[in-house]
């Protein structure tokens, strides 16, 4: 019966939405200068492409509401993109992102009155029905209601999770519109202009909340806001790669996406000297050697002090410290009044700036003074003398590029050990770099960003996150880790107050989400035993329940190794697993047995730090490098006394490791088994 009339609904929507499409796709795209035009055009253009994705899927929901003014449940269905019927004005398809949608996502059975925030006010009301719809190539799949109103125990909601999270994956992240949670949808609506700060637990579905954030940023603030202005920072190229198809698929396009290093040294680092020593081999000689770097003092907030400290003070310095006099035996500027200008008329801008105010000031000076001279020549020759006298003047002060002065202020610190070399600049440099450049340069206001994300921030120092605040418009963030994920933990923060402090209680919302999406019961109960041995660890995750084969431990002789592996694989391949992953301690070892095991599957892949892309199906990998990923099942391989001691460390890097897994999880060792993976 619901089927039927869904089925119905859907061809009457699809109809209206096929016949708008075809008459605009009829009217030749418009490539002229005419202002009017071009907007006309690019009105098109956005209904354009909103149409193409209703085509593909109009909606996934339903949603009967009545508010409390009106006699009627009204039906909203809600899609991907807002559709209008152009003959009648009504609203077809509700954008997701829509004041009323947000019922559906918060509502969660409860027979009580309910509200939400329209443009013109509350609105308040009673819902009827809420229910998921699939359609898969303009046909109607599935109807689940999650909540009939009246109607006992109808709560379909997590059942529709379920059914969405047995599905296998690819090798990309995607969108979760249909089943996003109500704690989610909190974090995803929350407004602009706070630094919203999210620890979440492995599988929180932080990462897929960070993008439909931005997505729904970008639609419900549309007029402060431009894509282009917003930058998602993320930890490497191929959590990039796997991260790429979410915006697209959400309509979203433009948003920069880069990681932090890689973005400091085109913007800012324009010196062909200046190179970043390699991240990836100084993070592989890190986790390859086991051996623990000293404390980051160069990330924190002291060190910014004592930065700018010597910023002002070499500003000072850079004074001049002679009258301007470009004619003999004539009055020229007196010293004073130059430094008057600087310090109180050209207060507040950057050094250069200052620089530039002053070039403009002087040049005026010396073409008004000229004037005085009687005759034509002399005023000719006094400007000619005048302004070479003040080239001369000018060229005291020296042009400085950032490493130049980062090399000049080491040096007053009595640190010059700080100082890399020019072709071998640290991540931990970044930082102070980019703010010497932004204190002696300035940043231009359109340089600003409108938002910021920044993903797998617990490898974050505070000065990075300073330096960015200093970059964006209204303290407007949203920063998302997991402090058991910290494996580059000498590089970032272990505690989340260290960001919130440096907003102020007031200017940052804290969020902790303890659900995981990603694995299953099992895997996560598992997982949760690993992080017991973590000293100050944040909350256990909890599973949605999602039950699954218990986790498979199992000891090998040390030869028989890859065989074992080999056969697991297949094993994993006869039950049709999509991506399937063998995960090892160590890069190095990874290439010692990947020619063995591709003999026996050819299809194999390595992904090692330098890889730019995840292409999915079956891979072998180190298990620092996993992070961020997710494979339907797991192999962990070499976890032993020796590969996973008990560290903070190594705990970290198996609880990653453990954690990627959705489906299948099977873990084999030599020798002893690492005690991690028995209770604490
Ligand atoms: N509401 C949801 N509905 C369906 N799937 C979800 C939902 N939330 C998260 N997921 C799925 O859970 C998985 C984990 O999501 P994501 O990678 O964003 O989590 P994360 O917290 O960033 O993970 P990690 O920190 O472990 O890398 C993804 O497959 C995502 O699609």
């Amino acid at each position: 019966m619901q089927f039927k009339q869904e089925k119905e609904s859907l061809s009457k929507a699809l109809a209206v939405i096929n016949k708008q499409y075809d008459r605009l796709a009829s009217i030749p795209e418009y490539i002229g200068d005419d202002f009017t035009e071009k907007v006309l055009e690019d009105n098109r253009r956005r209904l354009r492409e909103s149409l193409i994705v209703a085509k593909k899927e109009p909606y996934f929901a339903r949603l009967d509401f009545k508010d409390e003014e009106s006699e009627e449940v009204k039906a909203t269905y809600i899609g991907k993109a807002g559709v209008f019927d152009e003959n009648t004005g009504d609203v077809l398809i509700t954008d997701w992102r829509a004041p009323i949608a947000s019922l559906f996502y918060g509502f969660s059975g409860s027979e009580d009155d309910v509200y939400y925030q329209s443009p013109d006010g509350v609105v308040e009301g009673e819902i009827y029905l809420k229910r998921n719809i699939v359609t898969y190539e303009q046909e109607l799949q599935r109807v689940v209601d999650r909540y009939i109103r009246g109607e006992q125990g109808s709560s379909g909601g997590d059942e529709f999770l379920l059914y969405k999270l047995e599905d296998q994956k690819d090798n990309r992240l995607r969108d979760i519109v249909a089943t996003i949670q109500g704690e989610q949808n909190e974090i995803i609506r929350y407004p602009l202009n706070k630094a919203v700060i999210i620890q979440g637990v492995a599988g929180s579905g932080k990462t897929t909340v960070a993008l439909h954030r931005l997505a729904y940023l970008l639609y419900e603030y549309r007029e402060q806001l431009t894509a282009h202005r917003m930058i998602i920072f993320a930890p490497n190229t191929i959590f990039l790669d796997y991260i790429s198809q979410v915006l697209p698929e959400l309509g979203v396009g433009d948003i920069v996406q880069t990681t932090f290093p890689k973005w400091v040294m085109t913007s800012i680092i324009d010196d062909p000297k200046c190179s970043l020593e390699s991240l990836s081999e100084r993070r592989k000689t890190f986790f390859e050697s086991g051996i623990l770097e000293q404390n980051n003092w160069k990330g924190s907030l002291d060190f910014q002090q004592q930065i700018r400290e010597q910023l002002s003070q070499l500003e000072k310095e850079w004074l001049p410290e002679e009258d301007f006099i470009p004619w003999e035996n004539k009055q020229g500027v007196p010293l004073k009044k130059i430094r008057n200008w600087i310090e109180a008329d050209f207060k507040g801008n950057p050094v250069t700036k200052k620089y530039e105010r002053l070039k403009a000031k002087l040049t005026r000076w010396v073409e008004i003074e000229a004037k005085m001279y009687e005759e034509k020549k002399e005023q000719e020759q006094a400007r000619k003398d005048g302004k070479q006298e003040l080239r001369r003047y000018l060229r005291k002060w020296k042009k400085r590029k950032p490493y130049e002065l980062y090399a000049q202020i080491l040096k007053k610190m009595g640190r010059k050990d700080l100082l890399p070399p020019k072709n071998k600049i640290t991540l931990d440099d970044l930082a102070p770099l980019l703010d010497i450049h932004d204190y002696w340069y300035g940043i231009e206001r359109d340089e600003k960003f409108d938002h910021v994300v920044i993903d797998e921030a617990q490898d974050f120092s505070p000065y990075q996150v300073s330096v960015l605040n200093a970059r964006t418009k209204t303290a407007s963030f949203t920063i998302l880790g997991d402090l058991a994920q910290g494996i580059h933990s000498n590089e970032g923060i272990d505690e989340w107050n260290n960001f919130i402090n440096l907003f102020g209680t007031s200017r940052a919302k804290f969020f902790q989400m303890t659900k995981s999406y990603r694995s299953t019961y099992e895997i996560i109960a598992f997982s949760n035993i690993i992080l017991s041995h973590l000293t100050n660890r944040p909350a256990f995750a909890e599973p949605v329940f999602r039950s699954g084969e218990d986790v498979h431990i199992q000891q090998v002789e040390a030869e028989e190794k890859s065989a074992e592996i080999i056969s697991w694989v297949h094993k994993m391949k006869d039950q049709d697993m999509n991506t399937i992953a063998v995960i090892l301690r160590s890069e190095a070892e990874c290439n010692e047995i990947y020619p063995k095991l591709k003999e026996e599957i050819p299809e194999l892949t390595i992904i090692t730090t330098e890889d730019k892309s995840y292409e999915g199906g079956i891979s072998l990998l180190p298990v620092y490098v996993s992070k961020g990923l997710e494979f339907d099942s797991v192999l962990m391989v070499d976890v032993d006394e020796e590969h996973y001691p008990e560290t903070e460390q190594t705990i970290k890097l198996l609880y990653v490791g453990c954690t990627r897994a959705l489906h299948h999880l099977s873990v084999i060792y030599s020798g002893k088994a690492s005690k991690l993976i028995s209770k604490g």
